[in-house]
């Protein structure tokens, strides 16, 4: 059992999937609140058994963690309201683009900050979860922050630059996999399977590619390699990716999320 009390400001995608490791790995003292949508943290309230607020400014004294889960352009006023009622509290933010910089440039002198980029799959325990802490972090802080991402998943402690050039791919990527996952989804249920067996195939090979891609012995090329028989059918599929250079693409996509996190 933890004991530590949370406070996170923020009820949407991220905030629950953080709730829900959190949940599971025995935090007791989770308190949750929002903007204002009075539905969704009432949801959010029963369906993980947390307590939630309307009033998050009120609770902040009794608090020993805030975790920031609110859109990037929301943190601007957050933390004005934060800063005034605070009483050495860390403060941890999931945003894309808000950096440890940006926190402690707001907030107190002295205040120990931390920046962390998780995924969605902290739902279900395997986000792979980048985090910087600002310099005032203590060790016991940090220890708390690798309590809390060890109950989403993986994690590694990286700087500042290195995670905003990584958020789109931790972050974002997800996304690109799943978009690719969903056409291959519907390619496979137009032979007769239903969803449930279509997404069951796709997602094993997923499962299956990630562990090939987690074994030391073999690189990247060579698993690419491997699938692709000389002359074959695989081979075939990739020159179609040259054709359409996917290479440049996948550029531009990740350019196009990290120029988005700077705004
Ligand atoms: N989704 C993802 O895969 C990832 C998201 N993130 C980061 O997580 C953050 C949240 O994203 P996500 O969960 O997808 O977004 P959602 O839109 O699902 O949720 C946003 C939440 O923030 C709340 N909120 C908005 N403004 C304020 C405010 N001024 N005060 C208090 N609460 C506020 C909303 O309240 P209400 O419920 O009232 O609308 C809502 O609960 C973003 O900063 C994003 O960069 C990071 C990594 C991955
Ligand atoms: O799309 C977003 O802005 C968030 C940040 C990384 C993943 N999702």
């Amino acid at each position: 059992m933890s004991n530590e009390k949370i406070l996170i400001v923020g009820a949407g995608r991220m905030a629950q999937a953080i709730i829900k490791g959190l949940k599971k790995a025995d935090f007791t003292n989770v308190m949750v609140a929002n903007k204002g949508n009075q539905e969704r943290l009432e949801e959010v309230e029963s369906r993980f058994n947390v307590d939630s607020t309307t009033q998050w400014q009120e609770h902040v004294s009794d608090q020993d963690i805030v975790i920031l889960a609110m859109p990037p352009e929301a943190h601007e006023q957050v933390l004005s309201e934060l800063a005034p009622v605070m009483t050495n509290q860390l403060i941890i933010t999931v945003a894309a683009g808000i950096d440890v910089s940006y926190l402690e440039k707001r907030l107190p002198e002295g205040t120990a900050v931390a920046w962390v980029m998780p995924n969605t799959a902290a739902a279900k325990g395997e986000s792979i979860t980048l985090f910087t802490p600002g310099k005032n972090v203590s060790d016991e802080q940090e220890y708390f922050i690798e309590k809390i991402l060890f109950s989403i998943g993986k994690f590694k402690k990286l700087n500042e630059q290195q995670l905003h050039a990584l958020t789109p791919i931790t972050g974002s990527a997800p996304a690109f996999i799943y978009r690719m996952a969903l056409t291959l989804i519907n390619k496979a249920k137009e032979t007769g399977v239903s969803e449930v067996v279509a997404k069951q195939l796709v997602a094993q090979m997923i499962r299956g590619s990630a562990e090939m891609l987690n074994s030391e012995l073999k690189c990247t090329a060579d698993l690419i390699d491997e699938v692709a028989s000389p002359g074959g059918v695989t081979a075939a599929a990739l020159s179609v990716f040259d054709q359409y250079q996917f290479d440049q693409m996948m550029n531009d996509v990740l350019t196009a999320c990290y120029e988005r996190a700077k705004q």
